[in-house]
């Protein structure tokens, strides 16, 4: 049998490709390192806890930051376990070589909080992104010795004894000098020190501290003194790992407008924490206004994502669906390595199990506020009901059960927003149809020759003032087994029997007049009928099945508008007294009323919202008639 031989690889070449690759910001070598620290403090307090140690209390372990600008050093030193010679060899000489992954792995699950950060055992090498040299000194707890393990990466590292009065670890990075495209610099900046802890490293469970330097004023004076303070840069706690009971709305609220960068208070807020096959925290926002950019490209969406309270990124889309890209908030995972790219983000089992849940979690809420609170909802729905309907059409109507009963449109007989299942129940029982008319505010419908009849008639009609509505309902195709019926389109099927047969004795007995308007607009118009859904108006105009004329506005408003036409139908009132004028004209000029056909035609396109081809010749016409009236 062949032997078996271990990969080789060139430990040299490796941690290039490794310092270069896997981390895309380089800040984030600070995160990395305060991590270990904080590692190797809970090592510490956990060694403490089971082997009984008095004298190491948690509250007494902190992470000291230290700024040397004469040396470029900056050093970042915790009270944690430390290690000793081998351990240094073994976790710092050995790429991927994970200490806190193997402690993990021993410890019996829930025998003690602690919550160990590190598992990949790569973030150390992260240091040499930003410093060209790195020195770690180390004393494990319980030893004699001190250690220093010295590399510039370029040929090793040394590992030498080193008097160190305690135990724990200092890391000393020397930073590389600045070049044109990095600035070195900025890491020996306590304000960008401090603006990095808050970024990664705000809920690390253990003070993370720093000598700051601010000026003060002067007692019994105006003058201003530079001083300096030991101030704590993290907050420790996040919020949402503190008891529920013990948030206040104010809280929330506080903390939703500073992370978000929002003046207004939140609408809603969800917060949860889930425990099962992945557990995780989760605290949601639904904004109370869309933001400015909302509606536009800019406009990203996801969630922070944390592990074990240390940011990983900001805005993982992954994690919010589209249709609900308005929410925003956190999640914080135990589950998750903090090593997780953008790339490796989409391919996460993990995470599309948080996804799921959080998508369910945002479905429940609003259907709840639905339910409990109109009000509010109805203010969301505001704000954010286009997404919802965008939804429904981004997804070819494959979102239907889930958003359908999320929405609202405006009611013609309750003159306010109501739901699909709203209408339904109030339907009258021989209604086949959900009625609904377009147009581009309740007012203007409200307006519309069409509208008038079917309210008459007493049903409800749904007024769609949205450019996305009509496709909206096009993806639905249906509300319980109801389709949704233009009013403006095709048959309406509103008149009885006998409206029915006297509307077919009209059509046929004024056939003639009918086929001669008809001839007279040619191609404008599909058909010239007598219509059954106008009450007091003269004329209207209808569109066949298929494109409707809202559809027709906005497909045409499109940048690669491609000219569509809905066919139009135009409907003359017999109950009005222009047919019986038209009728009488048609008796004596059968020339004559081609004209009038033109000026009906208009006059429809102009209730309708379109402009008309010759609106000079429909002005000549008007005024002629006028003069004719005089004679
Ligand atoms: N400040 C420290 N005190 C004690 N041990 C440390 C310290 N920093 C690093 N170590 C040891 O070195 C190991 C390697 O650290 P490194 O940061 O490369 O990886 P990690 O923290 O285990 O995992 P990850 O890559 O996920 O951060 C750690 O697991 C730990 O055992």
């Amino acid at each position: 049998m062949a032997d078996k031989k271990q990969f080789k690889a060139e430990s040299q070449r490796l941690l290039d490709l490794m310092i270069n690759s896997i981390y895309t910001h380089k800040e984030i070598f600070l995160r990395e390192l305060i991590s270990n620290a904080s590692d190797a403090s809970d090592k510490l307090y956990y060694k403490a806890l089971t082997e009984k140690i008095n004298g190491i209390s948690r509250d007494d372990l902190s992470i000291q930051i230290v700024i040397n600008k004469d040396h470029r050093m900056l050093s970042i030193i915790d009270q944690g376990i430390g290690m000793n010679e081998q351990e240094l060899e073994e976790h710092l000489g050995t790429i991927a070589n994970s200490g806190s992954f193997e402690f993990k792995n021993a410890l019996e699950k829930g025998e003690a909080d602690v919550d160990i950060i590190g598992q990949f055992g790569v973030g150390f090498y992260s240091a040499f992104m930003v410093a060209h040299k790195v020195e770690v000194i180390s004393k494990k707890y319980g030893e004699d010795k001190g250690y220093i393990w010295e590399s510039d990466t370029s040929d090793g590292y040394t590992i030498q004894e080193f008097d160190y009065p305690s135990h724990g670890t200092r890391i000393n990075l020397y930073l590389k000098e600045n070049t044109d495209d990095e600035n070195y610099d900025q890491y020996l900046d306590e304000y960008e020190i401090q603006r990095l802890v808050k970024k990664y490293s705000d809920y690390v469970h253990y003070p993370i501290e720093m000598d700051m330097t601010t000026s003060k004023k002067k007692e019994d004076s105006d003058e201003y003194e530079q001083v300096i303070e030991h101030r704590t840069l993290n907050s420790m706690v996040p919020l949402w790992k503190r008891p529920k009971k013990d948030i206040t709305q104010e809280d929330y609220n506080e903390f939703y407008k500073d992370k978000f960068n929002d003046f207004s208070d939140p609408l809603c807020v969800m917060h949860n924490s889930v425990e099962g096959t992945i557990s995780y925290d989760s605290l949601l926002f639904i904004p109370s206004q869309p933001p400015m950019n909302y509606y536009s490209q800019d406009y990203e969406k996801g969630l922070q994502l944390y592990s074990r309270g240390v940011f990983i990124m900001d805005k993982a889309s992954e994690l919010v669906p589209e249709h609900f890209r308005f929410v925003k908030g956190l999640v914080d995972s135990q589950d998750l390595s903090l090593n997780i790219s953008r790339e490796m983000l989409q391919h996460d089992r993990q995470l599309k199990l948080i996804a799921d849940k959080i998508e369910k979690r945002i479905q429940s809420e609003l259907e709840k506020m639905l339910k409990n609170d109109r009000e509010k909802y109805e203010e969301f729905f505001k704000s954010f009901g286009l997404q919802l309907k965008f939804g429904v059409y981004n997804s070819y109507g494959m979102l239907k059960d889930k958003l359908q009963d999320l929405l609202l449109f405006y009611s013609a007989n309750n003159k306010k927003m109501i739901t699909f299942n709203e209408y339904v129940e109030a339907m009258k029982e021989d209604q086949k149809e959900i009625y609904f008319a377009s147009g581009e505010s309740v007012e203007k419908i409200d307006h519309l020759p069409t509208v008038e009849m079917v309210k008459d008639k007493g049903f409800d009609i749904l007024y769609l003032t949205d450019n996305v509505d009509e496709f909206c309902l096009q993806m639905l195709r249906d509300y319980k087994e109801k389709a949704f019926k233009n009013i403006n389109q095709g048959d309406l099927d509103i008149e009885s029997d006998e409206e029915k047969k006297e509307l077919e004795k009209v059509n046929e007995s004024n056939k003639d007049l009918l086929e001669t308007l008809k001839e007279a607009l040619k191609d404008q118009v599909q058909d010239v009928k007598v219509s059954s859904r106008l009450k007091s108006h003269p004329v209207c105009l209808v569109s066949g099945e298929g494109v409707s004329f809202e559809m027709e506005k906005v497909l045409n408003q499109m940048p690669d508008g491609q000219n569509i036409k809905a066919g139009r139908i135009l409907e003359i009132n017999p109950n009005h007294q222009i047919f019986t004028a038209l009728q009488s004209i048609f008796e004596k000029d059968k020339e004559k009323v081609k004209d009038y056909a033109s000026l009906l035609y208009d006059q429809a396109l102009l209730i309708e919202g379109f402009t008309i081809d010759d609106p000079v010749g429909f002005s000549n016409k008007v005024c002629a008639l006028m003069v004719e009236a005089n004679k």
